[in-house]
This record gives structure tokens, sequence and C-alpha cells, in this order.
């Protein structure tokens, strides 16, 4: 129900009068809810009628009329009443409206100015009902003021205690706390009239964007320590300037470069004077190799051009030597993926006794295929090629792929043992046979029973000895030496030389057809120098075996290092690359193996030795022993030859001979240590 009032007070709406006011309607309306519902519209706000701030805050002038909305069941007699308040004759004297003008000044100024204030104020009374909410609060609480008004605190506000101040009388500041959106402090104080308390207010503080402030704040020192980190642990030397060129941040390593430690520092000690006036006349990045303190750099400075105008610089130095080492590194690699990719594809086709060979060339590929598909027959193989090229590997992967490879492979060197001891060694002896024989001893062809007997230099056996080998062959049984049974044997024969035995045969010291029952299938081994594409993957192969095997860790080798060996022409073949990486590795203190290192003659392949054709002095002693002189020259010889036949040939001995004493006396590591090519 609404009712339309007109105020007839010379000073409107009032201080005074709104409370008289808001007391006759207490007294009118003792209902609560009731009076809660009723309220004032005027000049387009609606305020709640007992409500004394809101109601003075409307300003309603003498002779204005409002409305007053009422519960819809409130009787007749209590409108007269209003009514009649409203209409009674102002009877107040000039002293009573003068105080009454201040005060509602001073009440409508203080409203005024708490609510446009920031901070939410709420103030309760000594029952804890919200009787004042400002603005901002009510914004807090995401609630228009009227909900919020004449209700419990602890109902409208979340963890609301204003209760406890209201019994304690004192004052609290709260830490930070969370109102729906909103970060806030509260300070909740008591209200104290004659020390009494008739109230508490309390005061929310929005720290909301100080504290999105500060996150960002923090973000962004974060972001800068991260930054500042990654400037100062890269390799490359960074700086930047401003427009003057002088350096407004330096990382470590430029600080070092730069002359002066502390002060202005500018970027013309690095790219000089006319590098600078270059750079800011045509605005065009600098870039050169430049030098400092004997290193190089990769140096480049980019203006910084905001609005067209220079603002600054930022340089960068990339270490030349890190670049270098970086493309070294990847020369490594791809050697080393070459590699790998070889040896996979090399390895699809194989069996893998054979993997262990390493090597991509062609003629290699060739003679394994065909050791790979005689491995599965018994047919008898004759591998031919220079000494070191892989003869002993191959017979063995051939053993090792074929049915017989749980049986035994039995190695007899034909040029190592004795002529007169050979047959004794491969067909044995029967007890009694001979002076010396107390028992019975089984060759190494018995011993090769079921298996595989590798017949090393069989060049080297003599034509005797070539009729009895020819005949077990033919035969496939033996007669020990001073027995009469024969034994059948079920043997393998892989023969193996490094000389020409087709020339042999022609000069007559090797048996014709003994040649040919040898020959079933010839496998010749090509000397590295044929196949030099193979030397780096078997200087790859090596670098990893001897870092296992001697528990180093070289990474790699110095550029040039591989095209050195590759120039080489390795009359030793692989035995002598072999041992040469085992030097190497010895001598390596770093992480990689270094040209300097390598042997002068194959360093420096053109240089002329000048300790070949020198005299060696032999110091003659009166006890030494002749082999010692011997062993001496031998020693001092073989060096410069890279096989045995052209060893013996210079020393006017037989290939057997050389072969034997170098033998004997250890010395097969320095064979060809100093040859330089014929
Ligand atoms: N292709 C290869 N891959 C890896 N290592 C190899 C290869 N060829 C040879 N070698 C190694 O080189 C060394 C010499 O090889 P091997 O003894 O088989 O040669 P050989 O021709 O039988 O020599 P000789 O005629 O002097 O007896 C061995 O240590 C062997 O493992």
């Amino acid at each position: 129900m609404e009712i339309r009032l007109k105020i007839n007070r010379k000073n409107g709406l009032h201080i005074r009068m709104g409370a008289a006011f808001i007391s006759f309607l207490q007294s009118l309306i003792p209902d609560k809810e009731k009076l809660q519902r009723t309220y004032v519209i005027y000049n387009g706000k609606k305020v709640q009628a007992n409500n004394l701030l809101s109601l003075v805050a409307l300003k309603i002038k003498q002779g204005d009329e409002f409305t007053l909305v009422l519960d819809e069941n409130t009787d007749q007699k209590t409108v007269e009443q209003i009514q009649a308040f409203f209409n009674q004759a102002a009877s107040e004297d000039t002293r009573q409206t003068e105080t009454d003008r201040l005060l509602m000044e001073n009440s409508v100024t203080l409203h005024e100015a708490v609510s446009s204030i920031p901070n939410g104020i709420i103030v309760v009374n000594k029952e804890n009902v919200i009787i004042y909410v400002n603005r901002a609060a009510a914004e807090l609480l995401e609630k228009e003021p009227q909900d919020i008004l004449n209700r419990r605190a602890d109902e409208v506000i979340p963890h609301s205690c204003l209760h406890k101040i209201l019994q304690t009388g004192k004052t609290e500041i709260t830490e930070k706390q969370q109102i729906n959106h909103y970060t806030v402090i509260t300070t909740r104080s008591p209200i104290l009239l004659n020390d009494q308390i008739i109230g508490a207010v309390a005061i929310f503080q929005d720290i909301s964007s100080i504290e999105k402030i500060s996150k960002e704040l923090n973000e962004v020192k974060e972001l800068q320590e991260k930054l500042n980190l990654v400037l100062q642990s890269v390799t490359d030397l960074i700086g930047l300037t401003d427009e003057k060129g002088d350096f407004i941040f330096s990382n470590e390593g430029m600080d070092k470069l730069l002359k002066k430690r502390e002060g202005k520092r500018n970027i013309r000690e690095i790219i000089g004077k006319t590098g600078w006036e270059d750079l800011i006349r045509r605005r065009n990045p600098f870039m050169k190799v430049t030098k400092h303190k004997g290193q190089s750099f990769i140096t480049k400075v980019n203006p910084v051009i905001v609005e067209k105008e220079i603002r600054g610089t930022v340089a960068t130095m990339t270490p030349l030597d890190d670049v270098k080492q970086l493309l070294e590194k990847i020369d490594i690699m791809e050697q080393r993926t070459r590699y790998l990719e070889q040896e996979l594809s090399k390895h699809k086709g194989l069996s893998s006794a054979f993997h262990k060979i390493i090597g991509n060339s062609e003629t290699l590929k060739d003679a394994l295929t065909i050791a790979d598909k005689v491995a599965k027959t018994h047919s008898t193989v004759l591998i031919t090629g220079e000494s070191g090229t892989g003869k002993e590997l191959v017979a063995r992967a051939i053993h090792e792929a074929s049915p017989r490879k749980n049986h035994p492979f039995i190695r007899v060197n034909c040029a190592a043992i004795p002529p007169q001891l050979m047959e004794s060694e491969l067909f044995g002896y029967e007890k009694g046979a001979f002076t010396g024989a107390y028992k019975t001893h089984r060759g190494k062809f018995e011993l090769a029973d079921k298996g595989t007997i590798f017949l090393d230099e069989i060049g080297d056996l003599n034509l005797e000895l070539q009729g009895k080998l020819l005949r077990v062959l033919q035969e496939k049984e033996i007669v020990r030496i001073g027995g009469f049974s024969t034994i059948h044997l079920d043997v393998r024969v892989i023969a193996a030389t490094n000389r020409d035995l087709a020339k042999m045969v022609e000069e007559g010291t090797f048996r014709e057809d003994l040649y040919y029952r040898l020959n079933v299938v010839p496998i010749h081994l090509p000397p590295l120098r044929a196949r030099k594409e193979d030397i780096p993957l078997l200087v790859e192969a090596f670098r990893v075996e001897l870092n296992a095997r001697l528990g180093k860790n070289i990474k790699g080798y110095e550029k040039g290092f591989i095209e050195a060996l590759c120039n080489y022409h390795w009359p030793g073949n692989i035995r002598e690359l072999q041992n040469i990486m085992e030097r190497l590795f010895n001598l390596a203190d770093g992480d990689y193996l270094l040209c300097k290192d390598l042997p002068h003659y194959i360093s420096n392949p053109h240089a002329t030795d000048s300790s070949k054709g020198q005299e060696e002095t032999i110091v003659l002693s009166k006890d030494k022993p002749l082999h010692e002189y011997e062993k001496q020259i031998f020693a001092y010889a073989c060096q410069f030859y890279p096989s045995f036949n052209q060893l013996a040939k210079s020393l006017g001995i037989t290939h057997k001979t050389a072969a034997s004493k170098i033998r004997k006396y250890k010395l097969e590591h320095l064979v060809g240590k100093k040859y330089q090519g014929d």
C-alpha cells in the first residue's frame, strides 16, 4: 500500500525529525518483518523507512512530497496516524531550526563521504543487526544495500566476526581474507558511547588489485631472473647497449672480454669506431669475424630501432673455436652414422658370425658373400691375401657360420712349426713311435674331428708334407706315426696363404694336385690400400673396441686425422692399423686422437725419413750371446719392410727363415713401422 505524504517542516526531513519518524513507526508497527518492508520513495530512490542515515540522505525539502510504502494489510488507523504525524504544524523555534539544519548538513556530508570511499563499511548495532552499509561494501558482498540492511551480520557476511567485537570491545585487524572474488583486509572496531558498546563497524580494504600487481611483479622478477640465468649460461658473449653504444647489460663472457670491468664500456671496443659509425649511418646489422685477445669470434651487432630511432643495440659474439668444434663433432657424428648404416645394411645380408668383420667396400663384401655361402657347405676353402688382411678372421667366421660351429676350430701355423715336427703335429704319433714318444699323441687333424682345421701359411709347407696332406684330404683318414690302423675323420679344411700359390706351382715349389684340392672355393681378401673406404669404418670400430678394452673414453679424432690414415698405403694392412690405433690410445691425453701423435711416416708421408738407410750401431760385447745380436738386427731391419718376403730378400734369407725369426723374437709389431713405400 502506498500513501503520499508532504513535509511541512522548515528544514525538510531533517535528522531529528527522521529519528522521531522512525521511533513513531516502530511504535506503530511492532512487527519487525513488516517494518523492514516499509519504504520511502523519493526522487526515484527507494530506501528503508527505518534506516535513519538513508532516510536523511534523501534530503527531502520543506513542501516536497514523498511516497511511503506500507504492508498491504496496514489498517486505516495506522495510515491516518502517520498522515497526522506529518500534518502537524511546524512549531519549531528559530534556534531549534538552526540546530536541525546544522545536524542535517553534518550527517548528509558524513553520509556522502562515507558512501563514496572505496573501502567497504558495514555498521551493526548492539544486536549485531546491520544498520549501515556503503556502496563499496554492498559491491564486495555482491548484494543490493536493502538486502543487507537490518539483517544480522553473521547471516550476510561470510565469516563475520562482528559479534565478537560487540562482546570484547576490542579492535581487530584480520589477515588477508577472501570475500567472493575480492581479497580484503578487514578492520573491525567497537562503537562506544559513554563507555558502553552500542555497535561495531567493519571496514573492508579491497587489496585484490594490489595482489594482482604484486603477483605480476613477482612474475616479472622471476622472468628476469630466468632470462639472466639463460644469458649467463650460454657460451655466446651477449650485451645490450644504449643508443650511444654504452653497455647497459653484459653477460659474464662479455664482461671478461671488455677491457674495463666497471664504469662506461662501449661497443666500439668490439666493433671499432668505423663499425659503429657504419651501423649508425646505414642501420644495418654489423656482422664480421673479429679478433680479441687472440681469439676469433663471429660478432653480430643488431640495432634496436623504435619509431625509426636507434634506441640501442644487441651484441652477440660466438667463439669461432666453438663453431669449429661443433662442425668437427657433426663431421664425426656423420661418419659414425654412415658407419652404423653401412654396418646395418651389411649385416642384413650376412650371417651373424661375419658381423665382426668390418668393412663395406665392394671387394670385401664380395669375398664375405662367398665365405657366407660356402660356410653352409663342407667344401675346402683357400683364403688368399696379404698378411694382416683378415684371413684368420674370415676362416673363423666361416667355421662359426657353419654346421660345425659347436665342434673345434684348430689353427695350425705351417710356417711356425719346424718341418721335422710338422707331420707329428698334424697327424699325431703312437706311443714308442720314436725316442721320446712316451705316450700316444693326437694330431691336429684328430683334434679337429667334426670341426674345422685352419692351415695358415700353407705355402710354407714342404713338398713331402704337401704329399701327406694331399692323401689325408683325399682319403679323409689318417694313420698316426708309428701306427697301423687308419682313423676316419670328418674335418673341414680351410687353408690360407699370403703367397702366390699358382706361381709356386709353376716354379715347382707347390704341388699342383694339392693346389687344386685346396682351391675348391678361393676367397681373396683385398689389401687395405685397395679398399680405403673401409678405413674410417675400421678406425671407428677400433675406437669403440679400444675404449671398452682399455677403459678409455676417446670421443673422436682431430680434423685431418682420418684423411692422414686414408692417405697411407698400409703395408701391414688391418693388423698394422689396429696396432697404430692401440698405440695412439695409449698416447692420447685428451678426448680426441690427434694428428701429431700419428707416426711421422703416416702424418707426413712425403717427407723422407732420415732414419731409413742409416746404419744402426751394434755394440759388441764379449759376453753377449749371438742370438741377442740377431734379434737386434731383425728388430732394426723389419721396420723398413712391409712383408716378410721383402725383408727376407733384403737380408738374403728365405721367407720362411725371416718369418720364423720375427716370430721367435716376437717382433711382429715392428714389421713395416718405418716403411715408406717403394
Ligand atoms: N675386416 C676386419 N675387421 C675387423 N678386424 C679385422 C678385419 N680384418 C682383420 N682384422 C683384424 O686384424 C688383425 C689381423 O687379422 P688376421 O690375423 O685375420 O689377418 P691374416 O690375414 O690372417 O694375417 P696373417 O697372414 O699375418 O696371419 C686381427 O686382429 C683381426 O681381428
